[in-house]
């Protein structure tokens, strides 16, 4: 299936000289949805993850359906205040700006092998930041998975270190 077809190009949003990769028009069409899903879920099964982690939003709408067909655990990462636990936090930039992200302090286990999963890598600052929570709590990264790559970003050099795996490419 051609995924790329699917996926909408809004030019200048949210600010100009951003070209957007809307993923909203690839999840209303449950063919496409189900075939981007399984398809990087089948990219992945040999990594034997016992955990999914994801960023909050977007990243949850491939993640969860991932870890469900992985038979994996799921773990969100969240925007600050929005974990009721106790929580470990990491500030970083992305393409639109800074951000943070938050995951609970008792949400991986030492030597946990984990898969990270977005929908999309661009300057892979968000990623990037997911590793290290990942880390810093002893799990161990054993991959990362998009569904979209900017390749003209540096995504994947900042994540270099790791197995990254993509299933649709843009320049930018
Ligand atoms: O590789 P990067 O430069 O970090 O960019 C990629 C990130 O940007 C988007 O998240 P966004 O912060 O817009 O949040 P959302 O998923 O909550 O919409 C996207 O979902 C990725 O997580
Ligand atoms: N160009 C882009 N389109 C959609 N989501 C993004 N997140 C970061 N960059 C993006």
């Amino acid at each position: 299936m051609d995924l790329k077809s699917k996926i909408r190009v809004i030019p200048d949003y949210p600010r100009e000289g951003i070209s957007y990769k809307d993923i909203t028009t690839l999840l209303r069409d449950g063919r496409a949805f189900r075939y981007a899903v399984q398809h990087l879920a089948g990219q992945c099964q040999h990594k034997e993850a016992d955990l999914v982690v994801c960023p909050k939003a977007r990243g949850l709408m491939i993640g969860a359906p991932m870890a469900y067909i992985l038979g994996t655990g799921l773990v969100v990462l969240r925007k600050p205040g929005q974990l009721p636990g106790e929580v470990f936090t990491w500030h970083y930039d992305v393409e639109f700006g800074g951000d943070a992200l938050e995951v609970h302090r008792d949400a991986i286990e030492p030597g946990q092998k984990v898969l990270v999963v977005d929908e999309l890598l661009a300057t892979g600052g968000t990623a990037h930041t997911a590793i290290k929570l990942v880390e810093e709590l002893g799990g161990e990264v054993v991959g990362a998975a998009f569904l979209i790559e900017l390749t003209g970003l540096g995504g994947r050099y900042k994540l270099r270190h790791y197995d990254t795996i993509s299933l649709v490419q843009y320049n930018y």
